[in-house]
C-alpha cells in the first residue's frame, strides 16, 4: 500500500490540477482519492511540492533499435530503412534485441512512461524485458512478406500470443503488426486481419508516413493508404496507426467514424523529413490521437516529455495558429488516450484505475513560478523533473533511480553488444 499525502495531481478528465489531496494505492489500483486519508499500513510519500500525473503511454516505438542510435542520420525514410537499418537489423540477435530493449525501457521509465506500444522482432525477449522491468507493454510482432518469410513470421506470432498474451500479471498484451502497406502484400494483410480478429480485434501498422507511400499506393491500388486499408476490411478492427502524416481530408473523415488511433511521432517525422501530421484537423474531427517517440534511430531518444513539447509547438508553426494543439491536448494524447488505445485501465488518476502514476518535482526551475502547471508540463518541464514512477501499484523509479533494472549493467552490455554487432 502507498499513500501519497498532500499532493497536487492532474485530473486529465476534468482538465485541471487538484491541490493538496491524498491518493491511496492498494494492490495495483488507486483505491481512494480525498482529503485526510489515513492508513497505518501504507508507505507514506510526502506529496508537498510534488505533482502527480497519470503515467504516460509511449504510443509507438521500436524498443529494440537502441543499438542503431546515431548510426544513420540525416536520411529520408526510404534510404534510412533500405540502405542503413535493414542491413544492420539482419544481423541482430535475440540477445541484442533483449538488451537494446532493456535500455529503451530504462529511458522510457525516466520520462514517466509506464506503458509502451512496441513493434519489433524477437518479441518473446522483449516481453521478458518488459515483465522484468515492472512496466506494461502492448508488444506487436512486426510482419512483412515482400522479401519472403511471411508464413514463418505468422507461426512465430501464434506462438508468441499463446505464450505471452496477458503475461506478467496482465501487463503484456500481444498484437499483430503488419509493418506497412509497402512491405506486405494484399493477401498477407488479409491473413493478418483474420488473425487479429481471432486474437483481440486489434492491429498495429505504420500508415501514410511519407509522400512516397501515398503516391506508390495511388499507382498500385488507385486509392490513398487509409482508403486502401478500409477496402480490405482492416479499418473494421481497432487500428493503432503510427505516423498518419499525409492523411487526406477524406481519410480523416473516414477514420473519425472508425476505431482508429493515429499515433503522432513528431520528432521522427521531422528528423526523417517526412512532414507534419494534420494533428489539429484530427483533433477538430474528434479523433483520439496517441503520441510516441518512434525508435531511437529516427528520434534519436525515448523521451516522451520532449516529444510532447515538440509535438505541441511544431503544430502552431505549421498551422500558423498559436492556439493549435494546446498543452492539455498533448497531455491527453500521452495519458487518457494512451489508456484507451492500449486497453489498459490506466492513463487517469481516478478511483479504481490502475495505479500508474508519475511524480514531478514542483521545486524544479521549470515549475517556478507556478503560474500554470498544465502549461508547465508541456512547455517548460523536462524528464529530469520526474522523480518517481509507480506502475501497477509498485515503485519502479525512486528519486530517478530505476529500482527494477540495473541501469549501469545495461549500458555496459549495450556498448559491448553494439561493438560486436557492427563488426559482424
Ligand atoms: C517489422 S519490425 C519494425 C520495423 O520497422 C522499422 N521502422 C522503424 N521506424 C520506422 C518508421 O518510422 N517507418 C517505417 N519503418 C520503421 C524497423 O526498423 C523495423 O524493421
Ligand atoms: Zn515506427
Amino acid at each position: 500500500m502507498i499513500l501519497l499525502k498532500n499532493i497536487s495531481y492532474l485530473d486529465i478528465e476534468e482538465e485541471k490540477i487538484k491541490e493538496n489531496m491524498d491518493i491511496l494505492i492498494e494492490d495495483n489500483l488507486i483505491k481512494k482519492i480525498g482529503k485526510d486519508i489515513k492508513s497505518n499500513r501504507a508507505e507514506v510519500i510526502d506529496g508537498r511540492e510534488r505533482l502527480a500525473v497519470p503515467a504516460y503511454t509511449n504510443g509507438h516505438t521500436h524498443l529494440g533499435m537502441t543499438m542503431m542510435r546515431n548510426l544513420a542520420d540525416d536520411l529520408d525514410l526510404d534510404t534510412w530503412l533500405n540502405k542503413k537499418i535493414w542491413p544492420v537489423e539482419d544481423k541482430l540477435t535475440d540477445e541484442d534485441i533483449y538488451w537494446a530493449s532493456m535500455l529503451s525501457i530504462v529511458e522510457n521509465i525516466k520520462s514517466g512512461v509506464s506503458t509502451v506500444y512496441d513493434m519489433y522482432y524477437s518479441m518473446d525477449r522483449v516481453s521478458e524485458a518488459v515483465i522484468e522491468s515492472g512496466t506494461r507493454g502492448v508488444l506487436t510482432r512486426g510482419m512483412m512478406d515482400i522479401s519472403g518469410g511471411g508464413d514463418e513470421r505468422i507461426d512465430e506470432l501464434m506462438e508468441l500470443y499463446k505464450n505471452y498474451n496477458n503475461a506478467g500479471n496482465g501487463r503484456v498484451k500481444i498484437v499483430p503488426a503488419p509493418h506497412s502497406i509497402y512491405t506486405c502484400s494484399t493477401e498477407y494483410l488479409k491473413k493478418l486481419i483474420n488473425i487479429a480478429e481471432s486474437f483481440d480485434g486489434v492491429i498495429n501498422i505504420h500508415l501514410s508516413e511519407t509522400k512516397k507511400e501515398v503516391s506508390d499506393c495511388l499507382k498500385e491500388h488507385l486509392m490513398t493508404p487509409a482508403m486502401y486499408l478500409d477496402s480490405i476490411g482492416m479499418l473494421d478492427l481497432k487500428v493503432i496507426a503510427a505516423h498518419c502524416v499525409h492523411l487526406t481530408d477524406e481519410e480523416i473523415n473516414l477514420i473519425s467514424k472508425k476505431d482508429v488511433f493515429p499515433i503522432y511521432n513528431p520528432s521522427s517525422n521531422l528528423k526523417l523529413g517526412s512532414g507534419f501530421a494534420p494533428i489539429d484537423k484530427m483533433i477538430k474531427s474528434n479523433i483520439k490521437i496517441g503520441i510516441g517517440t518512434d525508435g531511437s534511430s529516427s528520434n534519436n531518444n525515448q523521451d516522451l516529455v520532449e516529444e510532447m513539447h515538440i509535438g505541441s509547438i511544431v503544430n502552431k508553426a505549421v498551422t500558423l495558429d498559436p492556439n493549435a494543439v494546446p498543452a492539455i491536448e498533448i497531455l491527453k494524447m500521452a495519458t487518457v488516450n494512451g489508456g484507451a488505445l492500449t486497453g489498459f485501465n490506466n492513463g487517469v488518476i481516478r478511483e479504481n484505475a490502475l495505479a500508474d502514476i508519475a511524480i514531478y518535482d514542483l521545486n524544479s526551475i521549470g515549475f517556478t513560478p507556478k503560474n500554470n502547471l498544465i502549461s508547465a508540463l508541456c512547455y517548460s518541464s523536462n524528464s529530469n523533473y520526474i522523480l518517481d514512477l509507480i506502475v501497477d501499484g509498485k515503485i519502479v523509479m525512486k528519486n530517478r533511480e530505476v529500482l527494477t533494472l540495473d541501469e549501469e549493467k545495461i549500458k555496459v552490455k549495450v556498448r559491448e553488444l553494439t561493438e560486436k554487432l557492427l563488426n559482424r
